[in-house]
């Protein structure tokens, strides 16, 4: 049995189970967590997964920010466990203060669902090592609110310090500043990013297995440190 990797229920979760099945493929343990626990139940990395939490309301992932697990999350990525915020889950991480800036109403002012091309920008975090830096690839793409914004100081911050994962190619989706498309923080151990990686597991749904080098990535990051 591989590390146990939990992945987040909220109450409007909606892609949890393909979270779950993408770490069932990857090989791990899967563990499913309940927003209202305040127990982490021993797993080895956390995923926040996409959805529609508290149905969006106020702004998407502030309400999820305070549910009691959040509080188990904010200490365990603090002592460097691998935290992936997957859309909704990379909000939330956002109002959490996990990772810096903010994920606004699309430029466009409509859902946009698309397979989306992105630029792998960095392979220095524990969800991309995986990858090949510069490496193109394509991943689903479907939210309202996913246009990254941030002040000019903490976006230079971010370009600066390598912490842009994820870059869109082929036309910005959301009008978000410097195509930004994924963040990870300074230590590399949280990674949001608001296109889905899993969703792109399996190929009878495709569009592409891009998704599996994120689970591949965390799983040799869990077996050095073990
Ligand atoms: N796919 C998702 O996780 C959607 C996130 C959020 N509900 C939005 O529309 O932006």
């Amino acid at each position: 049995m591989g590390p146990r990797i939990g992945v987040v229920t909220f109450p409007g979760s909606l892609d949890d189970h393909d979270a779950l099945r993408a770490v069932r493929l990857s090989g791990a343990e899967t563990v499913p967590l309940w927003h209202g626990s305040d127990s982490l139940d021993d797993v080895a990395a956390v995923i926040l997964p996409g959805g529609f939490s508290y149905g969006d309301y106020l702004r998407c992932g502030a309400i999820s920010r305070f549910a009691p697990v959040m509080s188990e999350v904010i200490r365990a990525a603090g002592a460097g466990m691998p935290v992936l915020g997957i859309c909704n889950g990379f909000q939330i991480l956002c109002e959490a203060k996990l990772l810096p800036g903010a994920l606004i109403r699309n430029d466009v002012r409509t859902f946009v669902c698309r397979d989306q091309r992105l630029r792998v920008e960095s392979v220095d975090t524990t969800w991309t090592s995986a990858f090949e830096l510069g490496q193109e690839i394509t991943i689903v793409l479907k939210n309202g609110e996913g246009g990254f914004v941030a002040d000019a100081e903490t976006v230079n911050r971010l370009e600066g310090e390598g912490q842009v994962v994820f870059r869109y190619l082929e036309g910005n989706p959301n009008g978000s500043f410097n195509d930004i498309a994924g963040v990870t923080n300074e230590r590399g151990n949280v990674v949001g990013l608001m296109p889905h990686p899993e969703h792109n597991v399996d190929p009878l749904t495709g569009p592409s297995l891009d998704g599996l080098p994120f689970f591949a990535s965390v799983l040799d990051f869990l077996a050095a440190v073990a």
